[in-house]
């Protein structure tokens, strides 16, 4: 898909921890449709990245835009509402609800039936609820969870759990989705499928998708652009034979991940 307009801007953003510079003076542009790679060493503070964009933290230095639109200071849960979606190293589901309800709760946030009519349940509120219902399925088929949409989110084997955190991610309907070394513990069979997937939705529901990886065969499989984070601070960007090649990045990073 070619890239279209800005989609989100960062310019100088950074963070400080005490005397720490966890992340200082990034600069990047992401254009719509844009499917990109964040890539550096252990503590570069990839994460912490993640964390300004969706409001965990509040840049110290520096600015994020979405469509033009300031997001400094934002809360998470609002900011959300404007279109970013993440996935967390981690994975944070409800894990005593079942695999549907998990979806369901992402679209309750975006939900146009208002608290009186779910209360007196009201005909809107039934509505609402069934076409929720029907929406949330539709997600579980994309990523082949359909099957086991009663089971508890906990019993799912872990690659499963995966899915379904992009899955719940994207019912947000964000414009950006972030996702946090969505390859972690898979094996490399799992890897390829999620490579796949994620260039499916990316097609599918026109996002842009800048990902935190490790796993170096998915960045340069599946990114066309890539930025590299080393010390808190951006050392390159560029596509995946650029960075590939790129003495720094070899030195910072690659040359202990890929002979
Ligand atoms: N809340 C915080 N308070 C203090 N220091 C923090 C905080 N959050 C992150 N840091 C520090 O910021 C730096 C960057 O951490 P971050 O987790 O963003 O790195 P990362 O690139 O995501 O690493 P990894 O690949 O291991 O997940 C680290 O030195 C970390 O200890």
């Amino acid at each position: 898909m070619a890239a279209g307009k800005p989609l989100l801007k960062v310019e100088n953003a950074g963070i400080r921890f005490g005397g720490l510079k966890a992340v200082s003076g990034v600069t990047l542009e992401l254009r719509q449709g844009e499917l990109a790679g964040l890539i550096g060493p252990n503590g570069a503070g990839k994460t912490t990245f993640f964390n300004l964009l969706t409001g965990v933290y509040v840049p110290t230095e520096g600015s994020i835009s979405l469509v033009g639109e300031k997001l400094n200071g934002l809360a998470p849960y609002k900011i959300t509402k404007k279109g970013i979606s993440r996935t967390f190293q981690n994975i944070r589901l409800f894990s005593d609800m079942t695999v549907l309800d998990n979806v369901k709760v992402a679209y309750h946030s975006l939900a146009k039936h208002s608290i009186l009519s779910s209360i007196f349940r009201f005909p809107s509120h039934f509505k609402g609820e069934m076409e929720m219902e029907e929406k949330a399925i539709e997600f579980l088929k994309i990523f082949k969870l359909d099957h086991v949409r009663y089971e508890k989110a906990k019993n799912l084997p872990y690659g499963q759990q995966r899915r379904l955190e992009i899955a719940r991610a994207l019912a947000a309907k964000p414009k950006l989705l972030l996702l946090d070394e969505p390859a972690a513990g898979m094996n490399p069979q799992e890897t390829e499928d999620l490579m796949n997937l994620i260039a499916l939705i990316r097609e599918k529901f026109e996002l842009t998708i800048l990902l935190i990886e490790h796993d170096m065969n998915l960045v340069m499989g599946v990114c066309e652009r890539i930025y590299v984070l080393d010390h808190g601070q951006l050392i390159a960007e560029g596509t995946p034979e650029q960075i590939r090649n790129n003495p720094k990045v070899i030195e910072a990073y690659l040359g202990e991940e890929v002979s």
